[in-house]
C-alpha cells in the first residue's frame, strides 16, 4: 500500500500516531525529525542552534524527497509545508493525511516543552505560525482529521477507516 504520511502543527501528534499506526498496519515508521536528526548527529534545537532554521529545511527537503513511497507509515516535522517544493511533494502523494488540532489543545500538550525551537517564540509569533500554516496543510492534504478529542489510538482508527 501507499506510505501514509501525516501533517500537522507540532504537537498535532504526527510522531505519536505514527507510531501507533504503524503497529497496527504492520509497517515501518520513519520520522523525518528523527532521519535528519540521525543524519547529522545532533538534536534539532543543537541543528537550530549551530546551523540555523535554513540548513534545517534543506536537510528536510532532502528528507521528503527519498522517503519510502510504499508500506511506511511516515511522520513530518510541523514546518515542513513551509516550502512550496515541499508542498508539491505532499499533493502528488496520494495518502496524506492532515492531523489538526485547536491551537488550545496545542498550548496544553506542549507545556515546557524545549524540544522545538520555534514553540519558544512569543505566543503571538507561535499563533501567527499557526495560523498561516492552516492553508498549507490542507492544500498539501487528501484527508483531515479533527483530532483534539482523540486517542492516539482512535486517531490511528480514524485513518484507517478513510484511507
Ligand atoms: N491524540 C493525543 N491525545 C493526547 N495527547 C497527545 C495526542 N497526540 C499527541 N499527544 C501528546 O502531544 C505531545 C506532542 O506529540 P507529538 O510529539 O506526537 O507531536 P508532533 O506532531 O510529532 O510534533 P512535531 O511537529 O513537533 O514533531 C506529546 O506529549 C504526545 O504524547
Ligand atoms: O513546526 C516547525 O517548524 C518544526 C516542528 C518540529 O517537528 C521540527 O521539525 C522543528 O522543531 C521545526
Ligand atoms: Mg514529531
Amino acid at each position: 500500500m501507499t506510505s501514509i504520511i501525516l501533517l500537522g502543527f507540532m504537537g498535532a501528534g504526527k510522531t505519536t500516531v505514527g507510531y501507533q499506526l504503524s503497529d497496527q498496519l504492520g509497517y515501518s515508521f520513519l520520522d523525518t525529525d528523527h532521519e535528519i536528526e540521525k543524519q547529522v548527529g545532533l538534536s534539532i534545537p543543537e541543528i537550530f542552534e549551530s546551523y540555523g532554521e535554513n540548513y534545517f529545511r534543506e536537510l528536510e527537503t532532502q528528507v521528503l524527497k527519498e522517503i519510502p513511497l510504499d508500506n511506511y507509515v511516515i511522520g513530518t516535522g510541523g514546518g515542513i509545508v513551509e516550502k512550496e517544493e515541499n508542498r508539491a511533494l505532499l499533493k502528488e502523494h496520494n495518502n496524506t493525511v492532515y492531523l489538526k488540532v485547536d491551537y488550545d489543545t496545542i498550548l496544553k500538550r506542549l507545556v515546557n516543552d524545549d524540544s522545538r525551537p520555534l514553540w519558544k517564540q512569543t505566543d503571538h509569533e507561535r499563533l501567527t505560525l499557526f495560523n498561516r500554516r492552516q492553508a498549507y496543510y490542507e492544500e498539501s492534504s487528501s484527508l483531515t482529521i479533527q483530532t483534539d478529542a482523540l486517542t492516539r489510538e482512535e486517531v490511528s482508527n480514524q485513518i484507517l477507516k478513510y484511507i
